[in-house]
This record gives structure tokens, C-alpha cells and sequence, in this order.
């Protein structure tokens, strides 16, 4: 106990390991938004709150990584120690101390190793699960279980039984083997150097395969009797085979000769002896094919990393030469080869970084590029997501001293960024230099931007030559032309420059270049008028549309005011009267003319109305006259019709107005709202209808103030 009354925890690896590993988490806790005094808990009470039956471990974080590295120890340890000691049973006494030490630490690794075992992380559907009494029946029910368990079943009570001297009790510890693999594995994934390591990897099992063999061959030389003949081990009771050193060196060295299969070892003498020999020519067959297959992986890999990282020369060497190229170009490109893998050029990047997802390789290539972009001035001002797009269209490219990158005249099809190096703007002699471009310049813009009024077109305006080895990024006209529309300002500051460049060369013709903005101003217009006249055209349809729908209505009204006229013509009979058919003529057929002059004059032709009295002979008799035409016709046949269909009673002129009430029901009543009636807003058949109740309406008003009239006259 300390002087805080802490109990004092003993300081071995793994324990640091769990504190560590539990300090990361608080930590991480914290910075999720954990309050900030929860932060500033010391060590010592962050160790205390320390809940073992909650913890879990995430099988991606560092410590689940190290305490693997960690386990190498303990399970190398059982697998070499353990066949030592049962076969050289003088280094197993001697040193008996160390090794039960040992052998107890490695148990208690083991046993740690259960626990984290258990309560390591798992992942269903991508999601890491934490919950304990998962990890636990996973565990528990895995295959891994049954031989965590086996290796750490305490058989070291057997002991009591066969004796100190035997460590072949605790054999089973071997079966903790699968941790062992797991480690290797993720050291693999994560080194840097996977060809050394795996090398590494197999010169430590086949170490491992000798030492076993080494020591069998003891055992077995004990069996058969040291010194016995020349292929067992000589007599141990000569001092200089009597040290223990000297016995596993000698062992070692017998076993390394069968197994490397250079066979330099006595012939054996005895069958076991053969025995043994065979067993081990067949194994050391396999070795050593598979340390030559592994060798061979590795040198394969080497070279297949080199060839992605710089373009296969030998290839190209001997395509040269089976076409006879010239010994002066052989050597241009041989110098431009030896450049690239001195200065570890990487030409294939685009290449090399396919396989990974398309955000992953964004980033390395702005970490890698952006440099170089931020220095170009274009670029410098652009939108992060500008050069996020361009650095993955970017191709490198090399140039050795006095290249010409492109030349006067050629049709352009990329733009050039300078990342390092120096060259000329040349005139056609190759040796006058107009301008000098270094590192963070650009060119070869303008034959490919289709600048207005650029005289060469789409043709280099200058020859530009490589001063010395230059580093260079192109970007293809398809690239830039893609970008660039999706950032006009990058655009417009790229075409002025150009132009500058123009005007200065004298290849700009601005009269062509205002004739082109004016045509596109013009083309502009035309455009715009196209769009008016869509428009108009659109709008006529729809005026043409509703002129046909209201001459529909327009028809059915009069349909309608013809079978309303054929309704009150069949009334005459009932004054039976000659004379009164005319007046019902004058009053239906003049009437209605009458009303509808009044709709069709509108209410506000108030004058209308007054000479229309005065006028309503002649009025009624033009109408009379139209009436007496088809109309007539038809309104009288139609009557007729009515008169039998519905079996009106006529002699009867109580019934007259109730079966007008009933013909008014039949057709569905006029509408008697307020702003109802004018035919505009309602569907034809009921517009049809509320005609008909106004109609009947009015007619009765009519007859009304003409019975009221005629009771005037009579008083
Ligand atoms: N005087 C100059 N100074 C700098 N760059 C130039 C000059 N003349 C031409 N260039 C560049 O050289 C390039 C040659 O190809 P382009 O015509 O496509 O585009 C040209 C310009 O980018």
C-alpha cells in the first residue's frame, strides 16, 4: 500500500499495456464531449473506476495490436523451451528455477490472453459490438475456446506423477498456435517492409523446425547410445562433448545440414537411425522448396514493385535494338531511364493508386500534387474542390535536357505544368530564347482553349524546349476543358493570359475577335426570340382551344332556348285561340327575342331597352321572321314530341304552372344564386338548365304584368 492507501500494482509489461489502453479510452471519452473536469482526473482515480466486467477491446486499436506482438513471447517460448528441455534433460535440470519461472509467467500470459480474448470486439453488419454477454457466448462457443482451453488445463500436476524432469507434460501449451499466426499476420498488413518480414517470418519456422529436429536427434542418439557409432551424437563423456553448449550446437549443426539438404552427414548404421533420415530428407524436401518458392515471391515482388513504380527498361532496351535504333537515341533514352529510378521518378501513379477508392486517392494526390498547384498562379485563388479535381488528372512526365516538350505548328492536345526544372520559349533556330519558365509556370493553354481571334487555332504558337532534366504535369484538353466549366473564373483568367501572350506575338485579330462576340451576341438573340415565339405559339393554342369550348356552349345555350320555346309553345292550345297563338307567338317567340337581346345587349343598354318598346313590333317581327324559319320548324316537330311524351295535361290551365314547376325539376332548376346564370362558370347541361328555370321565370313575370295590364285596361 501506498501513502495514499492505494494498492500498489506491480509494473509488468501488461499491466502498463491495460492502464495505457484504459487512459486512451477516458481520453477519448473526454474528448467526446466529456465535461472538462472529468478530463483532469488523475491517474490514480481513473485506475480505481476501473471496470473490468465492462471493458471491451476494439480489435483495430493499437493495444489490441501490441498485446498480440506481446503474445508472440509466451507462445515462442512453450514451442522452443518445452522440446528443449524434454530432449536435453541436463539443460532442463540446471537451470529448472528459470524455466518453472518462466513457464508460470507464460501460464499467466495465456490466462490474460483468455480474458482479453473475451471481451474483444466484434463486427455484425460493420458495426463494432460491445456488449459482453455476446463477446462472451461467441467466445465460448468458438473453436478457439476449446484450445485457449487445452493449452492452459493445469497439467503441470502431473508432475507429482512422472517427475520434474519431464516438461513433455505441458505439451498442450503448444495449442495456443493460432494466436501466434493472428499476430504474424497483422504485423504483416501493417509493416512497411512485407518482403523483409516475410523472409523474416519464414527463417524463424524454419528455425524453429530445425531446433525440434536438433533435439530429436539427441533424444534419439541418447536412445540408441552416445558415441554408439558415427551417426548418433559422440560420447558425452568426452570433455569436448560434455557442455550443454556444445551438445545443442552440434545437434543444431546436424540438423541444419539435412534440412538446408546439403548432405554432409554420417551415413547412418542402424534402421532407426534410417528411419529418422527419411522422415527428415522428406521434410527438408519441403523446406527447401519452400524457402526457394518464398525467396523467389519476394525477389518476384521486388522487381514487379519496381517495374509498376518506373517503366520496364530491359523491354524497352531490347526493342531498341531489335529495330536498329540509333546508338545517339539509345542513349538519350537510357540517360532518361537512369534519371527516373536515381531520382525515384514515379511515372505510373495513376496506376498505382487505382485500387483505391476514389476519396483515399483524392487526398494523396492533393497532399502529393497541392504543392506544386498552390504555387501556379491560376491556381493559387481557386476553389479547394478546383484543384481536388484536377490533381487526379494530373500525369506526370519527364523531360531530359534539350527535349522539345512541343513545337511550333503541332496541334495542341494537352496543357503543361512546370513542378520542377527549366525551359525555353525557343524560336525555330532552337537556340533564341524569348522567355524562360520555371517551377509553378504553365503552358501550352492556348492552342487547345479556342481563344476568339487566335490566329494558329488550335496549333503551338511557340516551340518550348527542356533547359535541363524538367518535372512536368499534363493535363489533357478533355481534363481541362471538363474542369474548367465547372469554374468560369479559372477559365477567363487562363484565355487572358493566352491572349496577352497573343497580342504580344501579334497573332490575335481582335477585328475577328469583335466579330465573333457580335455573333454570339446576335446567335444570343435569335435564340431569344425563338423562346418569344414558342411563347406566342403556345398561348394561341390555348386561346384556340377556349374559342372552340365557348362556341360549344354557345350552341348548347341555343339548343337549349329552342326547347324552351318548344316548351311554352305548347301552352297556345289552352286559350284556343287563333289570335292568342299569335300573342303567344309575340309573347314567346318575341319575348324570348326579347331577352335575349337583353343578355346579349348586357343590363347596362338601358336606352336599348326603352326603344325597344317602341321598337318591339319591329323588333319582335324580325325575330318572328327568323323564327318562322328551321327553328320554327324544328320547335314545332319537338313540341309535339314533348307534348306526347310527357302527357302534359293541356286543358287544364291550373296545371300549366305546376308542370312547368315539374318540367323546371326535370331540368335540374335554374340557378338561383346571385352571379349564377350567365353560363360562363357552369358546365353546359347545367347552365342548360338554370337557363330554362330564368326562362320559365321570366316567362311568368311576363304573363304576370300582362294579366296585370289587361286588369288596368279593365278597370
Ligand atoms: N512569350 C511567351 N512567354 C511565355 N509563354 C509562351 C510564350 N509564347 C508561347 N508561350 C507558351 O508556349 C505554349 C506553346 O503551346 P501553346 O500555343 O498551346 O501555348 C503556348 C504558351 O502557353
Amino acid at each position: 500500500m501506498d501513502h495514499l492507501g492505494n494498492v500498489r500494482v506491480r509494473t509488468n509489461r501488461w499491466r502498463r499495456l491495460l492502464r495505457w489502453h484504459h487512459g486512451q479510452k477516458m481520453n477519448e471519452e473526454g474528448e467526446d464531449g466529456g465535461k472538462d473536469g472529468e478530463k483532469k482526473r488523475s491517474f490514480w482515480n481513473m485506475r480505481f473506476e476501473f471496470n473490468w466486467r465492462e471493458w471491451t477491446v476494439d480489435p483495430a486499436e493499437t493495444f489490441y495490436y501490441v498485446w498480440l506482438q506481446v503474445m508472440i513471447v509466451p507462445i515462442v517460448y512453450n514451442w522452443v523451451i518445452i522440446i528443449l528441455r524434454t530432449c536435453f534433460t541436463s539443460i532442463g535440470l540446471n537451470y529448472l528455477p528459470v524455466w518453472l519461472t518462466l513457464d508460470y509467467l507464460s501460464d499467466l500470459m495465456y490466462a490474460a490472453d483468455m480474458a482479453i480474448t473475451l471481451h474483444t470486439g466484434f463486427l455484425d453488419q460493420g458495426i463494432l459490438i460491445k456488449d459482453l454477454t455476446r463477446l462472451r457466448k461467441r467466445y465460448l462457443h468458438s473453436k478457439r475456446f476449446l484450445f485457449d482451453l487445452v493449452s492452459l488445463l493445469p497439467t503441470d500436476f502431473l508432475y507429482f506423477a512422472v517427475g520434474i524432469e519431464t516438461p513433455l507434460v505441458r505439451v498442450n501449451r503448444l495449442l495456443h498456435i493460432p494466436r501466434l499466426s493472428e499476430a504474424l499476420d497483422r504485423m504483416e498488413t501493417r509493416t512497411s517492409y512485407p518482403n523483409t518480414f516475410r523472409i523474416t517470418k519464414l527463417m524463424i519456422y524454419i528455425f524453429v523446425l530445425i531446433h525440434w529436429n536438433a533435439c530429436l536427434y539427441f533424444a534419439l542418439s541418447s536412445y540408441i547410445g552416445f558415441g554408439s557409432d558415427h551417426w548418433v551424437y559422440p560420447n558425452i563423456t568426452e570433455p569436448r562433448f560434455a557442455s550443454m553448449r556444445r551438445q545443442y550446437l552440434y545437434c543444431f549443426w546436424f540438423s541444419a545440414q539435412i534440412f538446408t539438404t546439403v548432405g554432409d552427414t554420417p551415413l547412418p548404421s542402424r534402421e532407426e537411425e534410417y528411419l529418422f533420415m527419411i522422415a527428415d530428407l522428406l521434410i527438408a524436401v519441403l523446406v527447401f522448396a519452400s524457402i526457394v518458392g518464398n525467396v523467389g515471391n519476394v525477389i518476384t515482388s521486388l522487381r514487379d514493385r519496381d517495374n509498376v513504380f518506373f517503366p520496364n527498361h530491359e523491354l524497352v532496351k531490347a526493342y531498341l535494338r531489335s529495330h536498329h535504333i540509333s546508338k545517339e537515341l539509345r542513349q538519350r533514352i537510357d540517360n532518361w531511364y537512369q534519371h527516373l529510378h536515381i531520382n525515384k521518378k514515379i511515372m505510373r501513379e495513376n496506376e498505382i493508386l487505382q485500387q483505391l477508392p476514389l476519396h483515399m486517392r483524392t487526398d494523396i494526390a492533393v497532399s502529393v500534387h497541392l504543392p506544386t498547384l498552390s504555387k501556379v498562379t491560376i491556381f493559387q485563388n481557386c476553389e479547394k474542390s478546383l484543384l481536388e479535381e484536377l490533381v487526379l488528372k494530373l500525369t506526370p512526365q519527364v523531360f531530359s535536357p534539350g527535349e522539345y516538350v512541343c513545337r511550333k505548328g503541332d496541334v495542341g492536345h494537352e496543357m503543361y505544368i512546370i513542378k520542377e526544372g527549366k525551359l525555353a520559349v525557343v524560336a525555330d533556330d532552337g537556340v533564341t530564347e524569348y522567355a524562360v519558365l520555371g517551377a509553378g509556370n504553365f503552358f501550352g493553354e492556348i492552342s487547345i482553349l479556342n481563344i476568339k481571334g487566335n490566329k494558329s487555332g488550335n496549333r503551338r504558337t511557340a516551340n518550348i524546349k527542356s533547359i535541363g532534366h524538367s518535372d512536368l504535369f499534363s493535363l489533357s484538353k478533355e481534363d481541362l476543358t471538363d474542369v474548367l466549366s465547372e469554374f468560369p473564373a479559372a477559365k477567363r483568367h487562363l484565355e487572358e493570359k493566352g491572349r496577352q501572350i497573343l497580342v504580344k506575338m501579334g497573332m490575335l485579330e481582335e477585328r475577328a475577335e469583335v466579330e465573333e462576340v457580335e455573333a454570339e451576341k446576335i446567335e444570343a438573340k435569335i435564340k431569344r426570340l425563338e423562346r418569344t415565339l414558342e411563347d406566342l405559339q403556345t398561348k394561341l393554342a390555348r386561346l384556340m382551344m377556349e374559342l372552340e369550348s365557348s362556341n360549344k356552349k354557345m350552341q348548347a345555350r341555343v339548343e337549349q332556348l329552342e326547347l324552351q320555346v318548344a316548351l311554352l309553345e305548347t301552352h297556345l292550345p289552352h286559350d284556343g285561340q287563333g289570335g292568342e297563338e299569335a300573342m303567344g307567338r309575340e309573347e314567346g317567340v318575341g319575348g324570348e327575342a326579347d331577352w335575349e337581346r337583353e343578355e346579349a345587349e348586357g343590363e347596362e343598354e338601358g336606352d336599348a331597352e326603352e326603344n325597344g318598346e317602341k321598337e318591339g313590333a319591329g323588333d319582335d317581327g324580325d325575330v318572328t321572321k327568323e323564327g318562322d324559319g328551321e327553328s320554327t320548324k324544328s320547335t314545332k316537330d319537338e313540341t309535339e314530341r314533348v307534348v306526347e311524351g310527357n302527357k302534359f295535361d293541356l286543358k287544364e290551365p291550373d296545371n300549366l304552372i305546376d308542370n312547368i314547376h315539374d318540367k323546371e325539376k326535370i331540368l335540374g332548376k335554374g340557378d338561383e344564386r346571385p352571379g349564377k346564370g350567365d353560363g360562363a362558370e357552369t358546365e353546359p347541361r347545367d347552365d342548360n338548365q338554370s337557363r330554362d328555370g330564368e326562362l320559365l321565370g321570366r316567362r311568368r313575370k311576363t304573363k304576370e304584368d300582362s294579366d296585370g295590364k289587361d286588369k288596368k285596361d279593365s278597370d
